[in-house]
């Protein structure tokens, strides 16, 4: 019976002032999906663990299988495959858990019909699941999962996905609360008219995030972690998003801003020892309000998602 597994990696979208267009993968933390041959044709998603039993078995729901369902229906065949997913990600957390599975399925499947397709070109299967999870066929939470690196989503029609350069000592800090926010609830509270004031503070941001990278200044890097667009918004959602943001800006972080829609919150530092102490800092907030909270510390990731070999 062929058997292909496969991983793919967390991720931070938005990096503040980049709604929608911007994200970076993670180094360790991510989702499993292990295709068997099946003798009928179709999927079945067949089993899932560490996800408490709240995810969807059913074929059309769950993302692995919406994500390859696309990707064998571009392909006009019908193969038999059963799904395991094993959820290494929090649901509704922010770090991107719905892309994890379904660029960890797509990898997967890819390598079980002999790689029809270049990494790259699996991205718009991925999109259509993000469309099931959340309702909005965002890409910067797959783009990076399955490619790794800090990614820019320059177009959505047709597509147009950059990898950009990533300095050496760039370091994350993750603060995942003890709560969900579910992507589609968190997109809901957002504004469809932008000023065209914030529309201009934000496009320098993007653009000053983009030099910074490039020319690895990371105090240019901390000037542009700035968004005028969503976080006023969402911040509310997150209880002592502005008191832990103090604390760390005074740890050192280059800034810190809300990772995807929340309510996990991200930190970027010159180096692991910031980083460190970015954490240390934050947990006393969150002490200080009595919410329970994970902290994950990560280099950029840089190669996104990967087959798995026995
Ligand atoms: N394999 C999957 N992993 C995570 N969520 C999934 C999956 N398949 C479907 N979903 C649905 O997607 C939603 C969670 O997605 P979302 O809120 O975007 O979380 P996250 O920000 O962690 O990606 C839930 O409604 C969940 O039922
Ligand atoms: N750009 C999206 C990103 C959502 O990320 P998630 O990890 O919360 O799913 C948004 O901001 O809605």
């Amino acid at each position: 019976m062929k058997t292909v597994k496969a991983f793919a990696p967390a991720t931070v979208a938005n990096v503040s002032c980049g709604f929608d267009i911007l994200g970076f993968a993670i180094e360790g933390m991510g989702d499993i999906v292990q295709l068997n041959e099946k003798e009928s044709p179709g999927l079945e998603v067949s089993s899932i663990s560490g996800d408490d039993g709240k995810l969807p078995l059913d074929a059309a729901k769950n993302t692995c299988a919406v994500a390859i369902q696309a990707m064998v229906e571009d392909l006009g065949i019908n193969p038999g495959i059963s799904i395991q997913l094993e959820k290494g990600l929090p649901l509704g957390s922010g770090m991107g858990s719905s892309a994890a599975s379904a660029v960890a399925a797509l990898i997967a499947a890819n390598e079980f019909l002999s790689s029809p397709y270049e990494k790259k070109d699996l991205l718009p299967f991925a999109i259509a699941a993000e469309k099931i999870a959340c309702g909005a066929g965002h890409a910067d939470n797959v783009a990076p999962s399955l490619l790794g690196g800090f990614v820019l989503i320059r177009d959505y029609h047709p597509l147009d996905v950059i990898k950009l350069n990533v300095p050496q000592d760039l370091y994350c800090t993750l603060l995942h609360p003890h709560f969900e926010l579910k992507t589609a609830d968190s997109r809901s509270v957002l504004r469809e008219a932008i000023p065209l004031k914030h529309a201009t503070i934000q496009s320098g941001n993007v653009a000053g995030l983009i030099a910074g990278l490039y020319e690895e200044d990371y105090e240019l890097i901390s000037r542009s972690l700035r968004d005028v667009i969503a976080e006023p918004y969402r911040a509310v959602l997150i209880p002592g998003f502005y008191e832990v943001r103090e604390a760390v800006k005074g740890a050192g972080a280059l800034g810190m801003g809300i990772s995807g829609s929340g309510p996990t919150l991200f930190c970027l530092s010159k180096g692991k020892e910031k980083a460190i102490q970015i954490a240390k800092a934050a947990e006393e907030v969150y002490q200080s309000i009595g919410l329970g909270v994970d902290v994950y510390f990560s280099a950029i990731n840089t190669d996104g998602g990967y087959v798995l070999t026995e």
